[in-house]
């Protein structure tokens, strides 16, 4: 007999065929709303896989489509309760955008959740059903099959495949009341990543308890209430003596766990804490028993890493700065807590051309101890590989803003594994700075407040306060309108028509030709042509560090208020005033045109055989260079990009060679995660964009230091940004 579910199916199947929409798709195709990628996987699923039920496919295309925006997979009730936040490719200012959003309304409005999953179990040829308990589902994989690739040594490396769908490229899993349509390789990054981490949740590491508060003591000073300010002699703005200290309680609970977080906004202490916790943990594994016959210290080897060359710079900075500040200082700690951070393709071991790593669970890194930091861009992809190259015993730190934009590729792992986590400071009076969620995975995460960058009194912390905790717009325009005190961080909005106005132009004008600006360096402190090359690193070093100094930031990659749009507008800009060289000054630069002295450049793709990583910022300078060859020999000048080296010198590398890099006197959100600057304005576009979230917002203001500066036309667009949250379906999310 056929249920309800069955007879709605059955009639909205009637009413249209796969091939229709398959056309339809293909007008989406040509709308924007989705990649030719997204077509070609749903075609090649109807015709290899046999599939003729059109909303089947429809579920296939969407989920291929929120891949390429991030999400692990496809949440179907989401999709069904709120259509339009699908398709966010599709861009509002096209003729034929309100067609295809009418037509997937419509499409989505004939389908039933129950209905709609039953007859995705059922799609044997394609897709894995992953949930107990479904009605009319006739089979349900095995979640734990025979061919996993986990150990008898190291069971957390079992890779779940299901019996007898073990090859189908698409997997229904989640629960009966949220289901989840995953690609399957998607899927299993996140079973890596969830066995991963429960393997480590149960299997705490013995320590000596005993010794531990002693150590904390020595570390934090004797109370282990308020917070200290032993380390450094500073005081948070909004320090309170009755506040616990986070930093104590991270160290104490993470002291015995293999799996850790330590989350918190800028300057809350993540790094000073972290090289507490590995002094710590040193401590805890040296012998008790300092006698002749004491056992021989074996330290623990400590791996640190980040998702980019930039962050990874940006911590092998802090590292080294905060080992003075232990007690003992560097130099008792500087042999056994490295200082030097490897980007995490770098630690893995990238193989040429393969999305593979030298290490893997096969062939483990040699670490006891693995830190990885601005672990809120790490992908679920990256995170599964680290999962897996660490030994079973290994420990696993992060650390990371949990608040922050996630990386672009898919998956928001830091994001979703805090989920429980409030926004900001908990509510708890007891433990302001732990989950009361008392799972494992609660207790195993430490948020860290506050900030002793910034207070949340006023200027920068204020705003990023308010605007992380989805404060209205009248509030963030007041914040902004209040007297500014700089020991907060200044904060400031103008309204403009258009990245033409002249309130632009004139920001423009102040921020690069400010004697302290990069620009005015590199004009008016170029060395002579005949001095050492030790002149001109020195020359590019501090052009290099004051293109830190200020930097224009957009939510958008194309149209006049997205990068491409914005970098020729100021380069126009700063041209008419003389302050950048004309294009093309050597023509024996690739593309002479793009290249010019002034020009920086942000690396887009790691490129090992330059030792140049994504993120990576240099700016191209006119230097000389030897003209050799009989009488005309003698110098030239010479185009060349400057990029900063870890141990704080100059590579300078041939524009020829660098293969994927942008201009970035204008940056996107995105790009500019892992960099801080000392002033950064934002500038908003004038409709509304699905890009514009409170995330965004949060992680542009929090990029500044010292000032931040909003750039819109529309109240309206910041009003709706401020109420928009960015929301990524994963099954990391929920139980543990
Ligand atoms: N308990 C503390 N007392 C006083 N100052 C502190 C304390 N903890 C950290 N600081 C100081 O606050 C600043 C920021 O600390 P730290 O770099 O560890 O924060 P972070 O969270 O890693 O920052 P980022 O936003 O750069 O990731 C540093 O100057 C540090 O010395």
């Amino acid at each position: 007999m056929q249920d309800r579910g069955a007879k709605q199916s059955d009639h909205s199947r009637d009413s249209r065929n796969s091939q229709d929409l398959l056309a339809s798709l293909s007008n989406w195709v040509e709308a924007g709303a989705l990649r030719a990628v997204d077509l070609a996987f749903t075609r090649f699923i109807a015709e290899e896989g046999g599939v003729t039920d059109a909303d089947v496919l429809l579920a296939v295309a969407l989920t291929s489509e929120r891949n390429g925006h991030g999400h692990v997979c496809l949440d179907l009730h989401r999709a069904l309760e709120s259509p339009d936040r699908l398709l966010s490719r599709l861009r509002d200012d096209t003729d034929l955008s309100p067609q295809v959003r009418e037509e997937l309304r419509e499409q989505l409005a004939a389908l039933d959740l129950q209905d709609w999953v039953r007859r995705l179990a059922n799609a044997h040829n394609v897709i894995a059903p992953m949930i107990d308990g479904l009605t009319g589902v006739d089979h349900v994989a095995d979640p734990i099959a025979p061919e996993a690739t986990g150990t008898a040594e190291n069971p957390a490396r079992r890779e779940p495949a299901p019996a007898g769908h073990a090859g189908s490229p698409l997997v229904l899993a989640g629960s009966a009341e949220r289901p989840l349509l995953y690609l399957r390789r998607y899927w299993q990054y996140e079973q890596r990543i969830r066995a991963g981490i429960q393997a480590r949740l149960v299997t705490p590491v013995a320590i000596d308890v005993a010794r531990l508060d002693g150590y904390l003591d020595a570390l934090f000073g004797r109370s282990a209430g308020p917070q200290t300010r032993q380390a450094t002699g500073k005081q948070a703005a909004s320090e309170n003596p009755e506040q616990p200290n986070c930093q104590r309680i991270a160290c104490e609970r993470a002291a015995s766990r293999r799996f850790f977080i330590i989350t918190g906004g800028p300057g809350t202490g993540k790094t000073t804490t972290v090289v507490r916790l590995l002094a710590l943990l040193q401590r805890l594994a040296m012998p008790n028993d300092e006698g002749d016959d004491a056992p021989v210290f074996t330290p623990l080897r400590i791996e640190l890493a980040a998702p980019t060359g930039k962050a990874a710079a940006r911590l092998t900075e802090s590292i080294a700065g905060q080992l003075h500040g232990l007690p003992g200082g560097a130099e008792a700690w500087g042999p056994v807590i490295p200082s030097q951070v490897k980007t995490l393709h770098r630690l893995l071991g990238t193989i040429p051309n393969s999305r593979h790593f030298r290490h893997h669970a096969a062939n483990p890194l040699p670490a006891d101890v693995v830190v990885v930091d601005e672990a809120s861009m790490v992908d679920v992809e990256l995170m599964a590989h680290l999962l897996d190259a660490l030994r079973p015993d290994a420990r696993l730190i992060l650390l990371g803003d949990k608040d922050q934009l996630s990386s672009v590729e898919a998956g928001a792992v830091l994001g979703d594994l805090c989920q429980p986590a409030p926004q900001g400071p908990s509510s708890s009076p007891r433990l302001p700075c732990t989950l009361e969620t008392g799972s494992a995975l609660g207790q195993a995460i430490v948020i860290l407040w506050p900030s002793y960058r910034f207070s949340q009194a006023g200027g920068i912390g204020a705003l990023a306060s308010l605007v992380n905790q989805g404060g209205v717009v009248q509030n963030a325009l007041k914040l902004f309108k209040a007297k500014q005190d700089p020991a907060l961080g200044i904060i400031d909005a103008q309204v403009i028509s258009d990245p033409e106005d002249t309130a632009f132009s004139r920001l423009m004008a102040e921020a690069y030709g400010a004697k302290d600006s990069f620009l005015h360096q590199l004009r008016n402190q170029a060395p002579p042509a005949d001095v050492a090359q030790a002149a001109f690193d020195q020359w590019a070093a501090d052009i290099l560090q004051a293109q830190k100094r200020f930097q224009l930031l957009t939510p958008l990659r194309q149209g006049v208020w997205g990068v491409e749009g914005l970098n020729q507008r100021i380069i126009a800009l700063l041209r008419q005033r003389g302050w950048l060289g004309e294009a093309g000054e050597d023509s024996r630069a690739m593309a002479p045109r793009q290249w010019f002295p002034g020009r920086p450049v942000m690396v887009t793709r790691n490129d090992y055989s330059l030792n140049l990583m994504n993120g990576d910022i240099g700016i191209t300078l006119s230097v000389p260079a030897p003209v050799k060859g009989g009488q005309a020999a003698g110098t030239t000048s010479m185009l060349r990009v400057a990029f900063p080296t870890a141990e704080g010198g100059v590579r300078w590398v041939l524009p020829s060679r660098l293969q994927a890099v942008e201009t970035v006197f204008a940056m996107t959100v995105h790009k500019a995660q892992g960099s801080e600057f000392e002033h950064t304005a934002l500038i908003l576009p004038d409709r509304p964009n699905p890009v514009l979230t409170r995330e965004l917002l949060y992680t542009a203001i929090t990029r500044s230091k010292k000032r931040f500066t909003l750039l819109y036309s529309q109240e309206a667009v910041l009003a709706e940004a401020l109420s928009a949250r960015v929301e990524r379906a994963s099954g990391l999310q929920g139980s543990w």
